[in-house]
């Protein structure tokens, strides 16, 4: 089974506040791309497929940076290709999808926020998607109590509509695993959406979905948490940096 990705990383960070764009931040030794590209490459499906083709989307202004911060990734014989994206994430997304050849079956999809998921869950995607599911999509299960709310007033806060069961659902990471041929119909029927964020989808299984495929959710990881904020940074540089290692040497 042949399989390419899209790493997205074009987005500027904006939550993070810092003079980079996000994916290119140093956190725990390698810029977020880094990471996030090194967990695609290293992941092998139970019938040893692998991502061969690995294009990752770039802020105009940032591409060279981009590709600067790939030279650190041992590829292989796996092709790394950057490509400008887009307005929004769906944009970005859409525009990888486009330089991937119809000789791929799987499309995954990852964000280079979400920089330290596992090969492990790389891998279980892949497979999801291997045993007969058209998109798959790894989740965890909501442990806070959800409310539905309505408009807010003024600065008061907002009323409460509804007490939503939280059993039903589930919160959704990357990598997501498509089909190739579902994704690519998915995001051509969503292309007049993708150019506003307030339109845009916050996820390709969110397309599929919309396009009337089933899509199915495998166990998620908390190591797949995305980074967002300068907290995020701090708890990954605590979780993944060099201090991680030598607490538990001290620990030991
Ligand atoms: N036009 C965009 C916007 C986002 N992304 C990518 O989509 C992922 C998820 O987006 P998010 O975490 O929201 O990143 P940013 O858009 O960069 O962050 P912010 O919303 O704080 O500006 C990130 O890997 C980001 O680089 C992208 O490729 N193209
Ligand atoms: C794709 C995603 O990571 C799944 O949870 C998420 O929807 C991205 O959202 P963002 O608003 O673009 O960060």
């Amino acid at each position: 089974m042949s399989v390419a990705a899209v790493l997205t990383a074009a987005g500027s960070g904006s939550r993070l506040g810092h003079a980079l764009p996000k994916a290119v931040v140093p956190v725990a030794g390698a810029p977020l791309v880094v990471h996030a590209a090194r967990a695609l490459l290293a992941a092998r499906g139970a019938d040893a497929s692998r991502v061969v083709h690995l294009v990752v989307t770039a802020p105009a202004q940032h591409r060279a940076d981009v590709l600067r911060a790939l030279e650190a990734v041992e590829a292989g014989d796996a092709r790394v290709e950057v490509v400008t994206g887009g307005r929004t994430r769906q944009e970005s997304v859409a525009a990888g999808l486009a330089v991937i050849g119809d000789d791929v079956d799987v499309v995954l999809v990852h964000d280079a926020a979400r920089a330290f998921a596992t090969p492990d869950l790389v891998a279980r995607v892949i497979d999801a998607v291997r045993a007969g599911h058209d998109a798959v999509v790894p989740g965890l299960a909501v442990v806070d109590t959800v409310k539905r709310v309505g408009e807010p007033r003024g600065e008061e806060g907002w009323p409460v509509v509804e007490t939503v069961p939280r059993a039903q659902l589930r919160a959704v990471q990357t990598p997501q695993g498509f089909r190739r041929d579902v994704l690519v119909r998915a995001h051509a029927a969503g292309a007049a959406r993708a150019g506003d964020e307030a339109t845009a989808a916050s996820d390709d299984a969110g397309l599929v979905e919309d396009a009337g495929v089933a899509v199915w959710v495998v166990a998620g990881e908390e190591a797949a948490a995305k980074i967002t904020t300068p907290r995020d940074v701090a708890v990954a540089e605590l979780l993944h940096g060099p201090r991680s290692g030598a607490r538990a040497d001290e620990e030991a």
